[in-house]
Protein backbone atom coordinates (compact mmCIF):
# COMPACT_ATOMS: atom_id res chain seq x y z
CA UNK A 1 0.00 0.00 0.00
CA UNK A 2 1.20 3.66 -0.50
CA UNK A 3 2.66 5.01 2.39
CA UNK A 4 0.05 7.60 2.84
CA UNK A 5 -3.01 5.21 2.28
CA UNK A 6 -6.83 6.67 1.93
CA UNK A 7 -9.15 4.84 3.53
CA UNK A 8 -12.70 4.54 3.26
CA UNK A 9 -14.38 2.97 6.40
CA UNK A 10 -17.97 2.42 5.94
CA UNK A 11 -19.61 1.01 9.28
CA UNK A 12 -23.27 -0.42 9.28
CA UNK A 13 -26.07 1.40 11.16
CA UNK A 14 -26.48 -2.05 12.94
CA UNK A 15 -23.30 -1.79 14.44
CA UNK A 16 -24.70 1.82 16.22
CA UNK A 17 -28.14 0.47 17.75
CA UNK A 18 -27.78 -3.06 17.77
CA UNK A 19 -31.06 -5.35 16.94
CA UNK A 20 -31.67 -5.99 20.15
CA UNK A 21 -31.38 -2.24 21.21
CA UNK A 22 -33.77 0.73 21.48
CA UNK A 23 -31.35 3.00 20.65
CA UNK A 24 -30.85 5.38 23.52
CA UNK A 25 -28.15 7.84 23.77
CA UNK A 26 -26.23 5.61 26.27
CA UNK A 27 -26.35 2.32 23.71
CA UNK A 28 -24.92 4.35 20.79
CA UNK A 29 -22.50 6.03 22.88
CA UNK A 30 -20.61 3.00 23.87
CA UNK A 31 -20.94 0.70 20.78
CA UNK A 32 -19.31 3.47 18.56
CA UNK A 33 -16.70 4.27 21.71
CA UNK A 34 -15.76 0.12 21.68
CA UNK A 35 -16.31 -0.07 17.60
CA UNK A 36 -14.37 2.69 16.46
CA UNK A 37 -11.51 1.53 18.18
CA UNK A 38 -9.98 -0.39 15.43
CA UNK A 39 -10.70 2.33 13.13
CA UNK A 40 -8.33 4.98 15.43
CA UNK A 41 -5.85 2.34 15.84
CA UNK A 42 -5.86 3.29 11.84
CA UNK A 43 -5.65 6.54 12.34
CA UNK A 44 -3.10 7.17 15.08
CA UNK A 45 -0.96 4.85 12.88
CA UNK A 46 -0.94 7.57 10.21
CA UNK A 47 -3.47 6.41 7.53
CA UNK A 48 -6.14 9.31 5.98
CA UNK A 49 -9.49 7.96 6.87
CA UNK A 50 -12.53 9.00 5.74
CA UNK A 51 -15.49 7.40 7.71
CA UNK A 52 -19.25 6.37 6.33
CA UNK A 53 -22.09 5.03 8.15
CA UNK A 54 -25.47 3.70 8.14
CA UNK A 55 -28.15 5.25 9.67
CA UNK A 56 -31.21 2.98 9.49
CA UNK A 57 -32.25 2.46 12.92
CA UNK A 58 -31.56 5.83 13.86
CA UNK A 59 -33.37 7.59 11.35
CA UNK A 60 -36.34 5.06 11.69
CA UNK A 61 -36.43 6.15 15.61
CA UNK A 62 -36.08 9.92 14.03
CA UNK A 63 -39.44 9.26 11.90
CA UNK A 64 -41.12 7.86 14.44
CA UNK A 65 -40.86 10.90 16.51
CA UNK A 66 -41.94 12.98 13.95
CA UNK A 67 -45.45 11.14 13.43
CA UNK A 68 -45.69 10.82 17.16
CA UNK A 69 -45.62 14.25 17.52
CA UNK A 70 -47.12 15.55 14.04
CA UNK A 71 -50.18 16.96 15.67
CA UNK A 72 -48.55 19.34 17.71
CA UNK A 73 -45.39 19.78 15.51
CA UNK A 74 -44.86 20.35 11.70
CA UNK A 75 -43.77 16.99 10.56
CA UNK A 76 -40.08 16.88 8.38
CA UNK A 77 -39.70 14.86 5.29
CA UNK A 78 -37.56 11.95 5.15
CA UNK A 79 -34.85 13.63 3.84
CA UNK A 80 -34.73 16.17 6.12
CA UNK A 81 -34.41 13.29 8.73
CA UNK A 82 -31.61 11.96 7.10
CA UNK A 83 -29.40 15.11 7.41
CA UNK A 84 -30.89 15.06 11.41
CA UNK A 85 -29.58 11.63 11.19
CA UNK A 86 -26.52 12.59 9.57
CA UNK A 87 -25.69 15.58 12.62
CA UNK A 88 -26.89 12.96 15.33
CA UNK A 89 -24.48 10.40 14.46
CA UNK A 90 -21.80 12.55 12.86
CA UNK A 91 -21.85 14.22 16.37
CA UNK A 92 -21.28 11.38 18.37
CA UNK A 93 -18.37 9.56 15.98
CA UNK A 94 -16.60 12.84 15.64
CA UNK A 95 -16.68 12.62 19.71
CA UNK A 96 -15.45 9.20 19.93
CA UNK A 97 -12.65 9.98 17.22
CA UNK A 98 -11.27 12.96 19.12
CA UNK A 99 -11.42 11.31 22.71
CA UNK A 100 -9.99 8.15 21.16
CA UNK A 101 -6.90 10.01 19.41
CA UNK A 102 -6.35 12.14 22.17
CA UNK A 103 -5.76 9.46 24.27
CA UNK A 104 -3.42 8.19 22.17
CA UNK A 105 -1.44 10.82 22.39
CA UNK A 106 -2.27 12.20 18.96
CA UNK A 107 -3.52 15.23 17.30
CA UNK A 108 -5.56 14.60 14.34
CA UNK A 109 -8.70 17.33 13.61
CA UNK A 110 -11.85 15.35 12.95
CA UNK A 111 -14.66 16.91 10.81
CA UNK A 112 -18.29 16.11 10.03
CA UNK A 113 -18.88 17.13 6.42
CA UNK A 114 -22.98 16.97 5.97
CA UNK A 115 -23.59 15.52 2.12
CA UNK A 116 -25.74 15.01 -0.41
CA UNK A 117 -25.76 12.39 -2.94
CA UNK A 118 -27.36 13.03 -6.60
CA UNK A 119 -29.74 10.20 -7.29
CA UNK A 120 -31.88 9.53 -11.03
CA UNK A 121 -35.35 10.71 -10.03
CA UNK A 122 -36.61 8.11 -12.40
CA UNK A 123 -34.97 5.23 -10.32
CA UNK A 124 -37.35 2.11 -10.17
CA UNK A 125 -36.10 2.28 -6.60
CA UNK A 126 -39.09 5.15 -5.96
CA UNK A 127 -41.72 2.81 -6.54
CA UNK A 128 -40.12 -0.05 -5.06
CA UNK A 129 -38.94 -0.06 -1.95
CA UNK A 130 -36.77 -2.26 -0.38
CA UNK A 131 -34.50 -0.32 2.48
CA UNK A 132 -35.04 -1.39 5.89
CA UNK A 133 -35.52 1.11 8.59
CA UNK A 134 -36.30 1.71 12.54
CA UNK A 135 -36.92 -1.06 14.81
CA UNK A 136 -37.24 -4.92 14.44
CA UNK A 137 -40.88 -5.67 14.97
CA UNK A 138 -42.81 -8.78 15.04
CA UNK A 139 -45.35 -10.24 12.23
CA UNK A 140 -48.04 -9.04 14.47
CA UNK A 141 -46.80 -5.79 15.48
CA UNK A 142 -45.87 -5.20 11.42
CA UNK A 143 -49.42 -5.39 10.61
CA UNK A 144 -51.14 -3.22 12.91
CA UNK A 145 -48.34 -0.18 11.87
CA UNK A 146 -49.68 -0.95 8.28
CA UNK A 147 -53.19 -1.06 9.29
CA UNK A 148 -53.38 2.20 11.27
CA UNK A 149 -50.50 4.14 9.55
CA UNK A 150 -50.32 2.68 6.16
CA UNK A 151 -46.67 2.19 6.81
CA UNK A 152 -45.10 -0.92 4.49
CA UNK A 153 -42.77 -3.57 5.94
CA UNK A 154 -40.72 -6.25 5.20
CA UNK A 155 -38.64 -9.07 6.61
CA UNK A 156 -35.34 -8.08 7.52
CA UNK A 157 -32.40 -11.22 6.95
CA UNK A 158 -34.63 -13.90 9.67
CA UNK A 159 -33.86 -10.65 12.34
CA UNK A 160 -38.05 -9.53 12.33
CA UNK A 161 -39.98 -7.14 10.59
CA UNK A 162 -38.95 -3.36 9.45
CA UNK A 163 -40.26 -0.54 7.75
CA UNK A 164 -39.24 -0.17 3.82
CA UNK A 165 -38.55 3.21 2.03
CA UNK A 166 -37.20 3.77 -1.46
CA UNK A 167 -33.66 3.01 -1.36
CA UNK A 168 -31.77 4.61 -5.43
CA UNK A 169 -28.59 4.29 -6.23
CA UNK A 170 -25.84 6.91 -5.71
CA UNK A 171 -24.60 8.56 -8.71
CA UNK A 172 -22.28 11.03 -7.13
CA UNK A 173 -21.38 12.77 -4.41
CA UNK A 174 -22.06 16.57 -4.12
CA UNK A 175 -19.06 17.14 -1.74
CA UNK A 176 -16.43 14.60 -2.90
CA UNK A 177 -13.70 17.37 -3.80
CA UNK A 178 -14.15 18.66 -0.54
CA UNK A 179 -13.79 15.18 1.11
CA UNK A 180 -10.58 14.53 -1.11
CA UNK A 181 -9.01 17.98 -0.14
CA UNK A 182 -9.91 17.08 4.12
CA UNK A 183 -8.49 13.62 3.48
CA UNK A 184 -5.67 13.97 1.83
CA UNK A 185 -4.81 17.12 4.21
CA UNK A 186 -4.76 14.54 6.93
CA UNK A 187 -7.97 15.53 8.39
CA UNK A 188 -10.18 12.61 9.62
CA UNK A 189 -13.40 12.87 7.70
CA UNK A 190 -17.10 11.58 8.51
CA UNK A 191 -19.14 11.51 5.43
CA UNK A 192 -22.01 10.30 3.54
CA UNK A 193 -23.74 9.48 6.78
CA UNK A 194 -26.84 7.41 6.22
CA UNK A 195 -25.53 6.54 2.52
CA UNK A 196 -25.78 10.84 1.92
CA UNK A 197 -29.13 12.79 1.87
CA UNK A 198 -30.59 11.70 -1.75
CA UNK A 199 -30.89 15.19 -3.96
CA UNK A 200 -31.88 15.39 -7.41
CA UNK A 201 -31.50 18.36 -10.07
CA UNK A 202 -35.26 20.15 -9.96
CA UNK A 203 -36.61 21.79 -13.19
CA UNK A 204 -34.47 25.50 -12.47
CA UNK A 205 -31.01 23.00 -12.23
CA UNK A 206 -31.45 23.35 -8.36
CA UNK A 207 -31.18 20.83 -5.57
CA UNK A 208 -33.78 19.52 -4.24
CA UNK A 209 -33.84 16.56 -1.45
CA UNK A 210 -35.97 13.70 -1.94
CA UNK A 211 -37.76 10.85 0.22
CA UNK A 212 -35.65 8.03 0.41
CA UNK A 213 -32.76 6.32 2.52
CA UNK A 214 -29.71 5.75 0.16
CA UNK A 215 -27.63 2.45 1.00
CA UNK A 216 -24.29 3.55 2.52
CA UNK A 217 -22.21 0.54 1.09
CA UNK A 218 -22.88 1.97 -2.29
CA UNK A 219 -22.71 5.25 -1.38
CA UNK A 220 -19.34 4.16 0.04
CA UNK A 221 -18.34 2.46 -3.02
CA UNK A 222 -18.98 5.65 -5.22
CA UNK A 223 -17.51 7.95 -2.65
CA UNK A 224 -14.01 5.77 -2.90
CA UNK A 225 -13.94 6.08 -6.55
CA UNK A 226 -14.62 9.56 -6.23
CA UNK A 227 -12.17 10.38 -4.05
CA UNK A 228 -9.26 8.03 -5.09
CA UNK A 229 -9.09 5.93 -2.22
CA UNK A 230 -6.73 3.21 -1.96
CA UNK A 231 -9.30 1.00 -0.20
CA UNK A 232 -13.04 0.30 0.72
CA UNK A 233 -13.37 -1.38 3.79
CA UNK A 234 -16.84 -2.46 4.75
CA UNK A 235 -17.37 -3.30 8.30
CA UNK A 236 -20.26 -5.83 9.36
CA UNK A 237 -21.32 -8.30 11.80
CA UNK A 238 -18.88 -11.17 10.30
CA UNK A 239 -14.89 -11.68 10.24
CA UNK A 240 -15.39 -12.57 6.98
CA UNK A 241 -17.38 -13.58 3.19
CA UNK A 242 -19.06 -17.09 3.13
CA UNK A 243 -20.11 -19.22 0.39
CA UNK A 244 -22.52 -21.64 1.45
CA UNK A 245 -23.19 -19.31 4.59
CA UNK A 246 -25.22 -20.97 7.36
CA UNK A 247 -25.22 -24.35 6.10
CA UNK A 248 -23.13 -27.27 7.18
CA UNK A 249 -20.71 -26.53 4.33
CA UNK A 250 -19.70 -23.04 5.30
CA UNK A 251 -16.06 -22.37 3.66
CA UNK A 252 -15.00 -18.62 5.10
CA UNK A 253 -12.88 -16.85 2.31
CA UNK A 254 -9.40 -14.61 2.69
CA UNK A 255 -9.66 -13.67 -0.96
CA UNK A 256 -11.31 -13.74 -3.87
CA UNK A 257 -11.21 -11.67 -7.12
CA UNK A 258 -13.63 -9.76 -9.02
CA UNK A 259 -14.64 -12.29 -11.51
CA UNK A 260 -14.92 -15.07 -8.32
CA UNK A 261 -17.23 -12.61 -6.08
CA UNK A 262 -19.64 -12.24 -9.46
CA UNK A 263 -19.84 -15.76 -9.76
CA UNK A 264 -20.38 -16.61 -6.00
CA UNK A 265 -23.32 -13.56 -6.43
CA UNK A 266 -24.75 -15.13 -9.55
CA UNK A 267 -25.10 -18.81 -7.78
CA UNK A 268 -27.20 -16.46 -5.29
CA UNK A 269 -24.35 -16.94 -2.08
CA UNK A 270 -25.34 -13.69 -0.93
CA UNK A 271 -28.84 -12.88 -0.18
CA UNK A 272 -29.92 -8.97 -1.25
CA UNK A 273 -31.14 -7.87 2.28
CA UNK A 274 -27.80 -8.38 4.33
CA UNK A 275 -24.44 -9.68 2.26
CA UNK A 276 -25.51 -9.29 -1.28
CA UNK A 277 -25.32 -5.16 -1.64
CA UNK A 278 -21.99 -5.26 0.23
CA UNK A 279 -20.47 -7.60 -2.51
CA UNK A 280 -21.82 -5.76 -5.51
CA UNK A 281 -20.60 -2.16 -4.38
CA UNK A 282 -17.06 -3.73 -3.15
CA UNK A 283 -17.18 -5.16 -6.41
CA UNK A 284 -18.16 -1.84 -7.99
CA UNK A 285 -15.12 -0.22 -6.58
CA UNK A 286 -12.42 -2.84 -7.22
CA UNK A 287 -13.50 -2.73 -10.84
CA UNK A 288 -13.99 1.05 -11.40
CA UNK A 289 -10.49 2.06 -9.68
CA UNK A 290 -8.71 -1.22 -10.03
CA UNK A 291 -7.72 -0.77 -6.01
CA UNK A 292 -9.17 -3.34 -3.59
CA UNK A 293 -11.86 -3.76 -1.22
CA UNK A 294 -12.10 -5.51 2.25
CA UNK A 295 -15.25 -6.93 3.89
CA UNK A 296 -14.99 -7.72 7.74
CA UNK A 297 -15.95 -6.73 11.17
CA UNK A 298 -15.09 -4.24 13.89
CA UNK A 299 -13.44 -6.50 15.90
CA UNK A 300 -11.15 -7.65 13.34
CA UNK A 301 -10.17 -4.24 12.37
CA UNK A 302 -8.81 -3.89 15.79
CA UNK A 303 -5.70 -5.98 14.64
CA UNK A 304 -5.39 -4.05 11.25
CA UNK A 305 -6.53 -4.62 7.79
CA UNK A 306 -5.11 -7.86 8.01
CA UNK A 307 -7.76 -10.13 8.15
CA UNK A 308 -11.33 -10.02 6.66
CA UNK A 309 -12.00 -11.10 2.75
CA UNK A 310 -10.04 -9.07 0.73
CA UNK A 311 -11.32 -8.43 -3.30
CA UNK A 312 -8.94 -8.04 -5.78
CA UNK A 313 -9.25 -7.08 -9.27
N1 LIG B 1 -22.35 -15.23 2.35
C1 LIG B 1 -22.33 -14.59 3.52
N2 LIG B 1 -21.15 -14.46 4.18
C2 LIG B 1 -21.10 -13.83 5.37
N3 LIG B 1 -22.19 -13.28 5.98
C3 LIG B 1 -23.39 -13.37 5.38
C4 LIG B 1 -23.50 -14.04 4.13
N4 LIG B 1 -24.79 -13.98 3.75
C5 LIG B 1 -25.46 -13.31 4.71
N5 LIG B 1 -24.62 -12.93 5.70
C6 LIG B 1 -25.09 -12.14 6.87
O1 LIG B 1 -25.18 -10.80 6.42
C7 LIG B 1 -24.82 -9.92 7.49
C8 LIG B 1 -24.46 -8.55 6.89
O2 LIG B 1 -25.61 -7.87 6.48
P1 LIG B 1 -26.31 -6.70 7.38
O3 LIG B 1 -26.31 -7.11 8.84
O4 LIG B 1 -27.59 -6.37 6.73
O5 LIG B 1 -25.24 -5.53 7.13
P2 LIG B 1 -24.88 -4.19 7.97
O6 LIG B 1 -23.67 -4.56 8.76
O7 LIG B 1 -24.55 -3.19 6.90
O8 LIG B 1 -26.08 -3.82 8.81
C9 LIG B 1 -23.69 -10.66 8.17
O9 LIG B 1 -23.51 -10.23 9.49
C10 LIG B 1 -24.19 -12.13 8.09
O10 LIG B 1 -24.98 -12.42 9.23
N1 LIG C 1 -28.31 3.94 5.08
C1 LIG C 1 -27.89 2.68 5.41
O1 LIG C 1 -27.34 1.95 4.59
O2 LIG C 1 -28.12 2.30 6.73
P1 LIG C 1 -27.82 0.89 7.41
O3 LIG C 1 -26.33 0.70 7.43
O4 LIG C 1 -28.37 1.05 8.81
O5 LIG C 1 -28.53 -0.16 6.64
Amino acid sequence: MPEQTLIVVAIGGNAITKENQKGTLDEMVKNIEIGLSGVVNLIASGNNVVLTHGNGPQVGNILLQVEAAKETIPPMPLDVCGAESQGQLGYLIQRSCLNGLKQRGVKRDVVTVLTHVMVDPRDSAFLHPTKPIGPFLTKEAAEIATAKKGFIFAEDSGRGYRRIVPSPKPISIIEKSAIEELAKAGKVVIACGGGGIPVIEGPTGDLEGVEAVIDKDFASAVLAEEIHADILVLVTGVDKVAINFGKPDVRYLDKMTVAEAQLYYDQGHFPPGSMGPKIAAAVAFVRSSGNTALITSLEQIQHGLEGGTVITP
